[in-house]
């Protein structure tokens, strides 16, 4: 069994039980349910804007603790100073110690399109992503059918939400490719092996329709990475331990896209 099938086993337990407190009722009663999303595509997709996709991550299966002193809100109003086109917030408790109460926290201070960042498995979580103010939601390819990938975008869409689908490899993007989809985004690491590679991003680019915004996702940690990918095509660049990992996240974040 991999750590993504453990993730996703544990997901769908959670899942269950969280419908069990809150009714989909209830998460659509929520006041944020009714805010209008902010367009991903559009902040990430601009030549005006940075591109950096900069995550609030405080562990993960591959690294451990990774910053367990950081405040979501301090972070969230940094990253939006720096220039962050977007912000990706882990909502993952077990896995990643994260919250759904993370991400309400980052919305009260931050305008930028934010990412529910969890593992979706079940539509009553897009519906709470809308609830908490999410503004687009990540489908991960290798934790789901196609079909359902296909089934959870066009749910997103619905609810104004956009769709980033991560995928690592060519096979995952063909078979999960949907027009209800806004951003695609290659992980360069390997959720299986936990190796990380910027030659996924690299390899992918020219099989990725130009419809779509492209994300370089993973590993990246310095500019050189940042203007290599953009030959390729690159707009957006999703950034987690590389701020994470350092004593203030957003003053990592204001350095490095001071140097864009
Ligand atoms: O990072 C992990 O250990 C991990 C394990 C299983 C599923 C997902 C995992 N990570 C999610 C991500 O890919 C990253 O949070 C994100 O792309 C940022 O990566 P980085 O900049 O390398 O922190």
């Amino acid at each position: 069994m991999t750590i993504l099938d453990k993730i996703v086993a544990h997901k769908k337990i959670e899942v269950a039980a969280r419908k069990e407190i809150l009714t989909v009722a209830d998460l659509q009663s929520r006041p944020l349910f009714d805010k209008e999303p902010v367009s991903a595509k559009s902040w990430i997709g601009s030549p005006t804007k940075s591109g950096i996709i900069a995550e609030f991550k405080r562990q993960s299966p591959s690294k451990g603790l990774i910053n367990g002193t950081a405040k979501v809100s301090d972070v969230a109003e940094g990253y939006f100073k720096a220039g962050a086109s977007a912000m990706s917030v882990l909502t993952d408790q077990e896995f990643f110690g994260g919250t759904v109460d993370d991400l309400l926290a980052a919305r009260s201070v931050s305008p930028v399109p934010i990412i529910r960042k969890d593992f979706i498995v079940d539509e009553y979580q897009i519906i709470e992503a809308k609830s908490i103010g999410a503004d687009f939601i990540l489908l991960i390819a290798s934790c789901l059918t196609p079909a359902e990938s296909k089934k959870y975008a066009a749910v997103a869409r619905n609810l104004g939400m956009q769709v980033l689908l991560e995928v690592h490899n060519e096979e995952e993007l063909n078979a999960h490719v949907d027009p209800c989809m806004d951003l695609i985004g290659v992980n360069n690491r390997n959720l299986k092996t936990f190796e990380v590679s910027i030659e996924t991003s690299k390899a992918l680019a020219d099989k990725i329709p130009n419809e779509f915004v492209k994300v370089s996702e993973s590993g990246i940690s310095n500019i050189e990475n940042i203007k290599e990918l953009k030959t390729y095509g690159y707009k957006g660049f999703l950034i987690g331990e590389n701020f994470m990992k350092t004593e203030n996240p957003a003053k990592a974040a204001i350095d490095f896209i001071g140097q864009l």
